[in-house]
């Protein structure tokens, strides 16, 4: 776990040797504790090296073992001996120095970093904070401001930051090991104490409690309800004010209070989650590590809306070239400004230069004949996608790839038109397309184990997390959306106002309750789905009851907001009102008030008071039942794609770790309970009958999240 060598006759290299990322697992500690007691007691060692090995320093704490008790020697008297020890030590920093392993460097007496070498103390996004000292030492050696914003933001930093900022002593496009071993012979016989960065004292702003409160406010903003970035805002406090072993204890303690609060075990889940997402597989056997992606060096997107240009975005900016094309030259000429300047601004943020001359824009499909790869994302009209694949096939080469952005249609009817349906699959992007992370690809049956390798490898690529997915009416995440959007409205009817639905949803940690959020995405978007579908609209059988259709219950208000000309922000009007169109800031609306006082006079219903409890059962709990029912299908592989599904296309709050992760903190027998309440007094509302898997798995013990999969049927799994 660690290799120690005589390099240079003196000094002892150091080299963590625990693949992938050289995590400090027990061994791993064990392995440094030994090799500095070998180094500071040999007499021919006068100075010492630590490096990692395959180019990377260390990746931090395991934070698998995070989950168990802990065993070998603890972190802290480990580093202590480090710094305390009478030898120069020089850490060797290539790759990353992230948690744990950037407090490893932090207690050598000199850092010299690679300069391709990403450092950082990402503990935040863990839900903890920097515990092994991190949190002490960082603010002694770059002062307050500088690593308040470095641990409450959890930012990976490059080596040139890191040398700016005074975190590493030199940056080097050579082997960091060898300039190390280097600098660490002319360290030998230099006095030690400056270099121990715990004996340093805190530069201490003297508007400090400003400097404290203006952090918590930003922070409070930002990640509503979320406790470690306060607690890593306490502990800095800590190393501003209290001498280093006090600040050693307050981190600790923080530390403690952040483990037992739930938080930290959902920043966790998440990380795995995010990782476990991508290894997808078929019915076929096929899968993420024995398929092979095609290289896509070029592809063209068909449609120039909003979806259409950020996937265009997404592409270029990754070095794809790209022929956009659109049907009128109007579209195309405006598709083509937008294009070019969102390109351009985002390679102003980025610091290089704008991809624009891998971009061509075109009103002809004969263009395409040579692309590697199509994105469709043409309006979602099944007609009009059909006619579009149809037209593909006879132009691309037979072996073109061509993928649609729908949202929610019929991946195979498409693959089915066209002469290639093994190389057809979706790749459904969220909105604005270059700025959601969440990637869902759409497995069709007949859909190509080349064919999903290469979409998923292309979404990773476009920095997208990628998810595979069963091909059913709205995937998975917009499968599940339509009960949690029902229930919001209902509720409604019931007595609720959007504001109350909203700041229950925000307390709970949603950026955005779901009519602010509607009303950002506009409310035409799902008007326009429920018109094609029967469920409102001229097509409606009049003699249909008004609060049902298809035999359940339907809940019309959205409608009547849409038939007022009230789409949302872009209109000035939707669920709340704004100063002029375009405007952000979601003011209740009277007229909406009344617009629901009305319409349950009308329908005789007695609006009665509910509870934020409720609204957060209702909503949420019908969302993870819908999952549950995803996981039977075999639409989604496991749980945890859900959750990713659900953390980066819809906002859901990280400390909760998504749908399937909340429900099970919740403890499933709770969720089943009320489920059966709530169906019971709502039994025209089939998704709030509770699944059968949840049943089965509450029967079996209610079984961590992690091990769900082994009590999903395969029989019929779709991935
Ligand atoms: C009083 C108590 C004292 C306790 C003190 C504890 C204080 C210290 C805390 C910490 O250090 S917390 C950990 C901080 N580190 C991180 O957050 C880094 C996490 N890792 C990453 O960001 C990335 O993995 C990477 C290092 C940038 C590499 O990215 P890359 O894309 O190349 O690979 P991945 O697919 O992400 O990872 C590969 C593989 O490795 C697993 N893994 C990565 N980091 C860790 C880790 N720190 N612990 C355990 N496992 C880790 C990851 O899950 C992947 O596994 P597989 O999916 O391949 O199984």
């Amino acid at each position: 776990m660690a290799r120690y060598e005589l390099v240079k006759r003196s000094v002892a290299l150091i080299t963590l040797t625990n693949p992938p990322v050289n995590a400090l697992s027990s061994p791993v500690r064990h392995a440094i504790a030994k090799s500095m007691e070998r180094a500071l007691s040999d007499p021919k060692v006068t100075a010492v090296v630590i490096c990692g090995e395959n180019g990377r320093f260390c990746g931090g704490a395991d934070i698998r073992e995070f989950a168990g008790p802990l065993r070998g020697p603890p972190l802290i008297p480990v580093l202590d001996a480090i710094e305390a020890g009478r030898k120069p030590v020089v850490a060797a920093i290539e790759g990353v120095a992230l948690g744990g392993g950037f407090e490893l460097a932090l207690v050598c007496h000199y850092r010299i970093a690679h300069s391709k070498a990403r450092l950082g103390l990402p503990e935040v996004t863990l839900g903890i904070l920097p515990a092994a000292g991190g949190s002490q030492r960082l603010p002694r050696l770059i002062g307050i401001p500088a690593a308040l914003e470095l641990i409450t933001t959890g930012r990976h930093i490059s080596a040139q930051e890191a040398l700016k900022l005074g975190i590493v002593d030199q940056v080097t496009d050579q082997n960091a090991c060898e300039m190390a071993v280097e600098f660490a012979l002319k360290s030998v016989g230099k006095p030690l104490s400056s270099r121990r960065v715990s004996m340093l004292t805190t530069p201490c702003p003297p508007d400090l409690d400003a400097l404290l409160e203006a952090a918590t406010m930003q922070v409070k903003k930002k990640a509503r309800g979320v406790m470690a970035p306060l607690a890593c805002i306490q502990a800095v406090r800590a190393a501003a004010t209290m001498p280093f072993s006090k600040g050693m204890k307050r981190e600790s303690e923080l530390m403690t209070t952040l483990f037992n609060s739930g938080q930290a075990q959902a920043f966790q889940y998440c990380f795995f989650a995010q990782r476990t997402a991508g290894k997808w597989t078929l019915p076929s056997g096929a899968q993420w590590n024995n398929s092979k992606p095609r290289e896509i060096r070029s592809a063209a997107v068909i449609g120039l809306g909003t979806m259409g240009r950020g996937i265009v975005v997404s592409l270029a900016r990754v070095g794809i070239s790209v022929i956009a094309v659109e049907s009128e030259k109007k579209l195309l000429e405006n598709g083509r400004q937008m294009v070019i300047g969102m390109l351009e601004r985002d390679a102003k943020r980025r610091g290089v230069s704008a991809s624009l001359n891998l971009l061509k824009f075109t009103l002809s499909l004969q263009d395409l004949k040579d692309v590697d790869l199509v994105i469709e994302a043409v309006f979602e009209d099944m007609a009009l996608k059909k006619r579009v694949f149809q037209e593909l096939s006879k132009v691309c080469r037979p072996t073109t790839l061509l993928c649609t952005n729908t949202s929610g249609l019929d991946v195979d009817a498409l693959a089915g038109v066209t002469n290639r349906p093994h190389l057809v699959a979706g790749m459904h992007f969220f909105s604005p397309a270059h700025v959601m992370k969440l990637l869902e690809v759409v497995c069709g049956p007949r859909s190509s184990s080349e064919t999903i390798a290469t979409a998923m490898s292309l979404g990773k690529k476009m920095g997208k997390v990628s998810v595979a997915v069963g091909n059913c009416p709205g995937f998975v995440g917009n499968r599940m959306l339509k009960p949690y959007l029902d229930q919001a409205t209902f509720l409604l009817e019931e007595g609720a106002t959007p504001e109350q639905i909203d700041k229950a949803l925000e307390d709970f940690g949603f950026a955005m309750g779901v009519f602010r959020m509607s009303d950002l995405a506009g409310l035409d978007v799902g008007w326009r789905v429920r018109k094609e579908s029967g469920l409102t609209g001229p097509d409606v059988d009049s003699k249909n009851p008004p609060r049902r259709r298809q035999g359940h219950r339907y809940c019309p208000i959205p409608d009547m907001v849409c038939e007022q000309g009230r789409f949302g922000q872009k209109t000035g009007r939707g669920w709340y009102m704004y100063d002029k169109p375009g405007d952000t800031n979601a003011k209740p609306d009277p007229l909406i008030q009344n617009l629901l006082e009305t319409y349950r006079s009308r329908y005789g219903i007695q609006p009665r008071n509910i509870s934020d409890q409720e609204i957060i059962e209702r909503c949420l709990f019908v969302l993870a039942n819908e999952g549950f029912r995803i996981l039977e299908d075999g639409m989604a592989a496991r749980p945890e794609d859900i959750d990713v599904i659900y953390l980066f296309g819809y906002a859901f709050p990280r400390h909760r770790g998504g749908p399937m992760f909340y429900v099970s903190m919740v403890g499933l027998e709770r969720v089943l309970e009320r489920l059966e309440h709530y169906h019971q007094a709502h039994p025209d509302v089939p998704h709030l009958e509770p699944s059968a898997l949840l049943k089965k798995l509450v029967a079996c013990g209610s079984p961590p999240v992690q091990k769900w999969r082994e009590y999903i049927k395969t029989m019929h799994s779709h991935l």
